[in-house]
């Protein structure tokens, strides 16, 4: 156990990981901590480390320095009960490219110790889940990539593991097959399972329930989509749509002021083409503040007030800027 941990249930813990290539120090000491059941996505600039991490967290390199615990224990020293408990999709195609779609399921069934009427089953449910079945008679190496990442996945989780890594899974894949994986780890999320999963679509982050940001060989930042948004732009932003020239609301500022910091007043337009005033101001938590601020405005004609969430592009460049 670690010193100072907390009592909930860990799947994945790193402390001081440290690893160097050569003279290369690509992890400078990260701490992690990925609790049971969750979707914890690792995002960072190209060449930042996530697959490096990944590959120490799986047991596939040893760390320089530091600890690293996987499902309670050092992942370089589990043996074939717990290799079992975790499942891992690398980035590259790795199957069998001569054999067809279900025989290399078939085969990766039996390195995992799965008997003959589990593996039948197993490999057909798994096949159908991420909907190869109808291809399972094709040669792995001449269906598309897409199928192939499929293929991968299926491959990584017909043993039903626990603990699924999976790095990349999505690159070059097109927004609908992007999406169908996404709602894969979802669906094996809701059964209980813990994915960590490494992306370079940032905009992916949204859809994991807490992200890590790696850069400069270290977590610097770690929290839930929205915990992350807060850090990246200190608050969050209300933006109220007011009729009327910004003129009209000089002496209401001082009010504004008082609710929140960074008050920001522009002149527009309407799709009618009527002057409107768009006040945006910068509060801690948004949705409590909101009544408050209407209140404030109770004497204008409020056209329109939202909490807009600025994307996560702007917020990994915002975190990573400030490293
Ligand atoms: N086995 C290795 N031997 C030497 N250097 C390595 C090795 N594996 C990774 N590196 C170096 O570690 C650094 C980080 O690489 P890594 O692949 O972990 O980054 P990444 O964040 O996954 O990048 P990308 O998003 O581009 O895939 C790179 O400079 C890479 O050259």
């Amino acid at each position: 156990m670690w010193a100072g941990g907390s009592t909930s249930v860990a799947a994945i813990r790193a402390e001081g990981l440290v690893k160097r290539f050569g003279g290369e120090e690509v992890l400078k000491g990260v701490d992690l901590s990925v609790e049971e059941g969750e979707i914890f996505g690792l995002i960072g600039p190209s060449g930042a480390g996530k697959s490096t991490l990944m590959r120490s967290l799986t047991g596939y390199l040893s760390p320089t320095q530091g600890e690293v615990e996987v499902l309670g224990r050092a992942p370089v020293a589990f043996g074939p009960k717990e290799k079992r408990r975790v499942g891992y999709m690398p980035q590259g195609f790795v199957l069998y490219g001569q054999l067809s779609v279900r025989q290399n399921l078939n085969f990766v069934a039996g390195l995992y110790g799965l008997r003959f009427g589990e593996r039948r089953r197993r490999v057909r449910e798994t096949l159908e889940f991420v909907e190869l079945w109808e291809h399972r008679r094709k040669v792995a190496g001449d269906v598309s990539g897409g199928m192939q990442r499929r293929l991968q996945l299926a491959a990584a989780i017909v043993h039903e593991p626990e603990l699924l890594f999976v790095d990349e899974p999505t690159a070059n894949l097109d927004p609908i097959l992007r999406r169908r994986f996404w709602e894969e780890f979802r669906s094996l999320r809701d059964e209980g399972r813990t994915i960590f999963v490494t992306t370079q679509y940032v905009g992916e982050a949204e859809l994991c329930d807490r992200v890590g940001l790696l850069a400069g060989g270290s977590i610097v930042a770690a929290g839930t989509p929205d915990e992350l948004r807060h850090q990246a732009f200190g608050g969050e932003n209300i933006e109220l749509h007011v009729a009327g020239e910004p003129s009209r609301l000089t002496e209401h500022l001082g009010l504004l002021e008082d609710l929140g910091s960074d008050v920001e007043v522009r002149g527009g337009q309407n799709g009618k083409g009527e002057a409107v005033s768009v006040v945006r101001l910068l509060v801690d938590d948004a949705d409590s503040k909101l009544p408050e601020v209407l209140k404030a405005f109770d004497w204008a004609d409020i056209r329109s007030a939202n909490v807009p969430k600025p994307s996560f592009d702007e917020v990994f460049f915002r975190l990573v800027r400030e490293q």
